[in-house]
């Protein structure tokens, strides 16, 4: 079912800063930023030869990534995203298997415009898992 790993998510207070350690310390190359409102987040991606850093800084009161810095002040990893063939597939073996998927369930627009979902954390070693359709 997984594939390649699409990008691991680092939650961040101030997003202006972690581009600043990614380009100017570790000389990485970093994306223009994104504000998707309907996720909560104002993001860049860090392209690296075989995968991608997400940054990502809350937008909004809602923010998932508000409510994790609150536990986590400094920020620090926040999921990691594996790729799929076909989303709703793998969604409903998931979900035969006993995994939760969390929200309402269906599949919204990431940030590269691909469908994606998350599956909870208690179900995944601790770990927030997004997945991405790549067709
Ligand atoms: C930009 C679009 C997209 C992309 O294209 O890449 C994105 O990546 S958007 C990223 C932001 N969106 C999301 O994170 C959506 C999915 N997240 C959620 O639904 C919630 O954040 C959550 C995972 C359900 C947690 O919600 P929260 O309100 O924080 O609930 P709790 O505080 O009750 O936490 C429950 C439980 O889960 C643990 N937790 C919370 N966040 C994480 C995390 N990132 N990684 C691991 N564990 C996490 C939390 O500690 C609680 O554990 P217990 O205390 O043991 O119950
Ligand atoms: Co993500």
């Amino acid at each position: 079912m997984i594939g390649r790993l699409n990008h691991v998510a680092i939650a961040v207070p101030n997003l202006e800063s972690a581009v600043a350690l990614y380009r100017d310390m570790l000389g990485a190359e970093v994306s223009d930023s994104q504000s998707l409102p309907e996720h909560g987040v104002r993001l860049v991606f860090v392209d690296l030869p075989n995968t991608r850093i997400e940054l990502m800084e809350p937008l909004g009161e809602k923010s998932p990534i508000a409510a994790f810095l609150e536990k986590n002040g400094r920020g620090g990893i926040h999921h990691i995203c594996y790729e799929v063939k076909d989303i709703a597939i793998s969604s409903a073996e998931l979900v035969a298997k006993g995994a939760r998927v969390l929200g309402d369930g269906k599949p919204r627009k990431g940030a590269h415009g691909n469908p994606v979902l998350f599956l909870h954390p208690a179900d995944f070693l601790g770990t927030l898992v997004e997945l991405e359709e790549v067709g």
